[in-house]
């Protein structure tokens, strides 16, 4: 089928890189000249495994490309995916300026009948909203249906998951649309949800918000464990083997960040707030969240008390390993943090170096080089779990170090690993290893 993608960002790139794979004639438009400039020389601006190559491939094949024109993207495409940002207001609420503006670019560019496919994330009751938009600007008499397809991908997975997610949901009031998402996306082989436009709107924030809260939960229990002196990564192993739990996000660490669960959260919230529903639960969720990035700062400063003159190596500035993206990444506010209280900050990150630099405090000396970061420094604080951080053996911390303390905001570490290396360890709602002046016993950990 001839399909536009509107938006070549995190998700419409993959979608439209994805669905040219599976066979469907493809043209993605931005506004971002740049952008557009890379993808037709076959150079992702993303970092996202396996892209790439599917990019080169299907770019060969003549299957897609790219543009910043709409008249040349939409022309004699039936099909037509939104996917542009849909970033937070001030009050929370999520800005649907880009949406609209894609919307009115529409409305004036287009001269056939066409499906407009939405897989931007937008509160419930915009897709009506904009296909009303776009029939009152329309320049010719052509006729417009509406889907909502909401992208369940996670960035530095995101064409894994785009071939092998839990479901596709498509939701509209239209049987037509209905069967022809259907049809697109059969090749994918995956199972898909059919319902009505606004519910398929409200699966997508709320599936979002549950998995944050999943977050929240465990994180809350690590405060409890921390306390008691349990392990909250056996609680949550415990937990996630009740099938009615389940093990995934379950993980205790610094707290969630990236481009959607803070601001999915925050729009969920504002929702609520215009029905007079001030969704209480969420609102929990969303403060457990920002006190873990406090915890860790908190824990730092309790050991190294005066943090001035000192010297702390932050390990990781993407709010998760695999990404370029520093979107909301626990890692600013805990080196806003530990820069006020007067500690001498480097940042390592193995790709995004870059990106970091622009959202990071400035005197933060960044680089891609893990023991150049770790080197002579007072103490290293992993905030984000990359794989490269993991790989280095705790012994070379510890001989890295100045002293051979290690805060671990993701608990990469196994406890009796880190006992045996004889580094003082930290991590987030689990017993304290080779703390100095205590005897550790781990037997039971
Ligand atoms: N990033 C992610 O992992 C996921 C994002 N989403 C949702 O998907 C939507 C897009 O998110 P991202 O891809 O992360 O955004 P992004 O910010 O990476 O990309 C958006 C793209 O749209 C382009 N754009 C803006 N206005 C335009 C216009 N009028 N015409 C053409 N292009 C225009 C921008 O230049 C940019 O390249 C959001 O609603 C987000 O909540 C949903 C699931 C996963
Ligand atoms: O709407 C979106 O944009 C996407 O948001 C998330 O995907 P993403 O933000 O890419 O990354 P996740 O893997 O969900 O991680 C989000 C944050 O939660 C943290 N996290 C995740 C899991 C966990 O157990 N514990 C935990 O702290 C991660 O470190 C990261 O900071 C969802 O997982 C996707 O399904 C969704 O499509």
């Amino acid at each position: 089928m001839n399909i536009a993608v509107i938006g070549t960002g995190y998700v419409g790139l993959v979608t439209g890189v994805c669905l040219a794979e599976i066979g469907h004639s493809v043209t993605c438009l931005d506004i971002d000249e740049e952008k557009i400039g890379l993808l037709n020389h076959g150079k992702s601006p993303i970092f996202e495994e396996g892209l790439e190559d599917l990019l080169e491939k299907n770019l060969q094949r003549g299957r897609l490309d790219f543009t910043t024109d709409y008249w040349e993207g939409l022309a004699g495409k039936e099909i037509i995916y939104l996917a542009v940002g849909t970033p937070e207001t001030a009050d929370g609420s999520a800005d649907l300026t880009f949406i609209e503006a894609a919307g009115r670019a529409i409305a004036a560019h287009l001269k056939q009948n066409a499906v407009i496919v939405t897989k931007s994330t937008v509160p419930v009751g915009t897709n009506q909203s904009i296909k009303r938009m776009i029939e009152s600007e329309l320049a010719e008499p052509v006729q417009i249906r509406i889907v909502s397809n909401p992208e369940f991908l996670r960035q530095g997975t995101a064409v894994h998951d785009t071939f092998h997610g839990d479901r596709i949901v498509i939701g509209s009031d239209d049987p037509a649309a209905l069967a022809l998402l259907e049809e697109i996306n059969r090749p994918f082989q995956l199972p898909i949800v059919k319902t009505d436009l606004r519910s398929a709107e409200m699966i997508k924030y709320a599936s979002n918000a549950f998995l944050a809260a999943k977050i929240s939960f465990i994180n809350e229990m690590a405060h409890l464990c921390a306390h008691v002196g349990a392990n909250v990564d056996n609680v949550a192993e415990g937990m996630g083997m009740d099938s009615r739990i389940g093990g995934k996000f379950l993980q205790a660490g610094v707290g969630y960040g990236g481009s959607c669960f803070p601001k999915d959260t925050n729009a969920l919230i504002a929702m609520g707030r215009s029905y007079d529903y001030p969704m209480p639960l969420l609102g929990s969720v969303q403060h457990v969240n920002d006190k873990q990035r406090d915890w860790l700062v908190e824990m730092i400063q309790t050991r190294l008390g005066n943090l001035e003159g000192k010297t702390i190596a932050l390990l990781g500035m993407t709010f998760k390993p695999n990404t370029d993206d520093m979107r909301e990444s626990p890692a600013i506010r805990v080196a806003e943090q530990l820069q006020a209280a007067g500690a001498t900050l480097r940042g390592y990150d193995p790709v995004a170096v870059l990106r970091a630099r622009q959202v990071m405090p400035a005197t933060v000396m960044l680089t891609d080089n893990l023991q150049e970061a770790v080197q002579g420094a007072d103490c290293a604080v992993i905030i984000t779990d990359w794989k490269q951080v993991k790989d280095l053996p705790l012994e070379e911390y510890a001989g890295l170090l100045a002293s051979p303390l290690l805060f671990d905001g993701r608990n990469c570490f196994n406890l009796k690993v880190a006992e045996a290396s004889g580094i003082e360890y930290h991590s987030i709602g689990r017993p304290i290893v080779n703390s100095p002046g205590t005897v550790s016993s781990l037997a039971s950990h």
